[in-house]
């Protein structure tokens, strides 16, 4: 359903991610894996035809997403790290106007609002201006906006970042129950999530797939946490927390590549810090 194959994309000399390759079947809940500045977004951004591959193809139900950008994007509710709301829209507003956008019926529109805010649980905010809502309002109204045309495919950036313990639990909740019926894609770079809601795990580091099979096969027997540490963490200091003994790099603090580039510079592409 979803199909990465020879995947790079090249910024300036960086390579953000290096000839990436996986499948993922209908009906799964897959989850990209990876450090900070892996290259989880970058290759999420290419399946949903907002970027172009530098090389190779990104499928969704084999037709090729740089070709045929409408007829993917209405296959796949994407719902990137930053929720695109605005502000001072209320949630019906906001699931009215992303409807009538979509071009969908208005015999069909007022079934469907009601259908994804009782999936998402918006009942209780309805009314209210987007501005005042939680940051875990905001992220069910970011879904629900994205499940309103029913899309076959899901695929979310990071989905439960900056929740609290709860709000992770529902929207956790909800991935999970969404996957019954949909093919799902989410990033992130908790193993938790991945232990929660995946039954397919690729893994990707420096912009190459470090793993690509089920959580329990990358557990190997011992747990995800020594699997992931064993796959990315030989040489990166963003993997495991630094040891309290250890050296401070030159300027006392690790470099990045993420200044390098706010500075007008590449970085060292054969370095080892490439994290932002
Ligand atoms: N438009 C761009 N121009 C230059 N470099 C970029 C651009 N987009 C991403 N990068 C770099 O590519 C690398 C991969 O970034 P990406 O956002 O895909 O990582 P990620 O795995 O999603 O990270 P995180 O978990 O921190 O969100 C990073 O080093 C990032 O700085």
């Amino acid at each position: 359903m979803i199909e990465a194959q020879g995947l790079s994309k090249i910024f300036g000399t960086f390579a953000a991610l290096q000839d990436v390759s996986f499948s993922i079947p209908r009906g799964q809940v897959a989850a990209f894996l990876g450090p900070n500045g892996a290259g989880k977004s970058t290759a999420l951004r290419i399946l949903t035809g907002y970027l172009t591959p530098t090389r190779g193809v990104a499928r969704i139900a084999g037709r090729d997403v740089s070709r045929h950008r409408i007829e993917a994007a209405a296959r796949i509710g994407y719902l990137p790290e930053t929720v695109p709301l605005y502000p001072e829209m209320t949630p019906l507003e906001l699931l009215r106007f992303f409807g009538e956008a979509r071009g969908l019926a208005k015999s069909r529109l007022n079934p469907r609002i009601e259908a994804v805010v009782q999936q998402c649980h918006l009942e209780a905010v309805l009314e209210k201006s987007i501005y005042k809502l939680s940051k875990g309002y905001r992220q069910r109204l970011g879904m629900a906006q994205v499940l309103l045309h029913e899309p076959e495919i899901l695929i979310m950036d990071e989905p439960t970042s900056g929740l609290d313990p709860n709000q992770i639990r529902d929207v956790r909740e909800l991935i999970r129950q969404l996957g019954r019926t949909r093919t799902v894609l989410l990033s992130t770079h908790i193993l938790q999530e991945v232990e929660a809601v995946a039954d397919h795990v690729i893994l990707i580091h420096e912009g190459r797939i470090a793993f690509d099979g089920t959580p329990a096969e990358m557990a190997g027997g011992g747990s995800l946490d020594e699997a992931f540490y064993r796959l990315t963490g030989s040489n990166g200091q963003e993997a495991r927390p630094e040891p309290e003994d250890s050296a401070p790099g030159p300027q006392g603090e690790p470099s990045s590549g993420g200044e390098d580039r706010a500075a007008g510079r590449e970085p060292d592409l054969e370095g080892k810090e490439r994290g932002e």
